[in-house]
């Protein structure tokens, strides 16, 4: 079994709708991750953000960025191969993923141009392939505690680099996240806030509970690009419009980002790598060996303690339970 000896990146990026590139950091590498699900949506970029006071150089946090739809948005939400996603962050060494989304917003609170930091997701996606436990892998049988999905350190990052930002945003948020790849009828949309959504998504599931199952911190960055089927009194959202208002708030959307990283980056270099005995390359292991990679140190259900309220990866195991 072959191990990386270090991490290429302990932190990673999700690029949504907008977002396929980190410009203005440096690449220093270009990545074709290879998982046991297949290849993930796009290559993995490891690159070097601006140190904190704006210059170049070698003093910047280095992250590792994945394009959910691919090279060129080529691939629809409910085509996106989550689980290859996500395992090709982790076998690079990532241990906190922020996930950018373009996201429709549902009520007065959170209108349109703002951002948002969802706390609770509502679950609406059909047919997409959620955990790893599913007999696969031969991990067992798991169940993953799913009350608070989102990490309460990344999420106080974030909060804290809008803040720093001066942006407009909702601490929090229920995302729902609807199949797609159509947008809502005006009678779905008004559902989804009877159910207590304040935003809409078609990508924000299942990213959360992938993440925690490889337990890795997950929090999201939510960028209201619409009003759904208008609530406001606007006109109803389209793609085109998605991606214009996406567009045009990119440097917005970057220095949050930008400003969480380097949070985020600082905390950790006060921390101890979260797994013992090498990150697991897994392109160069043969498909038997995956699964003790499960069960070993990527997988270790009890996974290292971190301080928050959500402890990633914190499974229980039914067989074990029952012993
Ligand atoms: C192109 S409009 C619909 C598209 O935009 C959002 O993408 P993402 O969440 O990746 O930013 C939405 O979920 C849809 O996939
Ligand atoms: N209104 C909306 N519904 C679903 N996904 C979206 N992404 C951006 N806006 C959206």
């Amino acid at each position: 079994m072959a191990y990386l000896s270090e991490p290429f990146a302990r932190i990673g990026i999700i690029g949504g709708t907008g977002l396929y590139r980190l410009a203005g950091a440096a690449v220093l590498e270009t990545l074709d991750a290879a998982t046991p699900f297949g290849p993930p949506s796009s290559p993995v970029t490891i690159a070097r953000l601006a140190a904190p006071d704006g210059t170049g150089g070698s003093d910047g946090p280095v992250v590792a960025f994945l394009s959910r739809h691919g090279v060129g948005h080529s691939i629809p939400p409910h085509r996106i191969n989550y689980r290859a996603n996500l395992w090709a962050l982790k076998s690079l060494g990532v241990e906190v993923v922020l996930s950018c989304a373009a996201v429709g917003g549902l009520v007065p609170s959170h209108g349109t141009g703002t951002f948002a930091v969802p706390d609770q997701f509502l679950d609406r996606t059909w047919g997409r392939a959620d955990t790893f436990y599913d007999g696969l892998l031969s991990t067992g049988v798991q169940h993953l505690p799913a009350a608070e999905p989102y990490s309460a350190p990344l999420r106080a990052a974030l909060v804290a680099a809008l803040e720093l930002q001066g942006e407009d945003f909702a601490p929090t948020a229920t995302m729902a996240v609807i199949n797609g790849p159509r947008f809502s009828t005006k009678a779905e949309s008004a559902a989804l806030i009877q159910a207590g959504a304040h935003l809409v998504s078609m990508t924000q599931y299942p990213e959360p509970v992938l993440a925690a199952e490889l337990n890795m911190h997950f929090a999201a960055l939510a960028f209201i690009t619409d009003a759904d089927t208008g609530h406001d009194g606007s006109e109803p959202v389209t793609a085109e419009l998605v991606l214009g208002r996406l567009a045009a708030a990119q440097p917005r959307l970057l220095a949050v980002l930008s400003a969480a990283v380097h949070r985020v980056s600082a905390a950790l270099a006060g921390m101890e790598p979260a797994h013992d005995g090498g990150f697991p390359l897994l392109a160069l292991i043969p498909a038997d060996a995956v699964a003790t990679v499960m069960g070993g140190a990527v997988m270790d259900p009890a996974g290292p303690a971190r301080s928050g309220t959500v402890r990633p990866g914190t499974v229980h195991n039914a067989g074990r339970s029952a012993q």
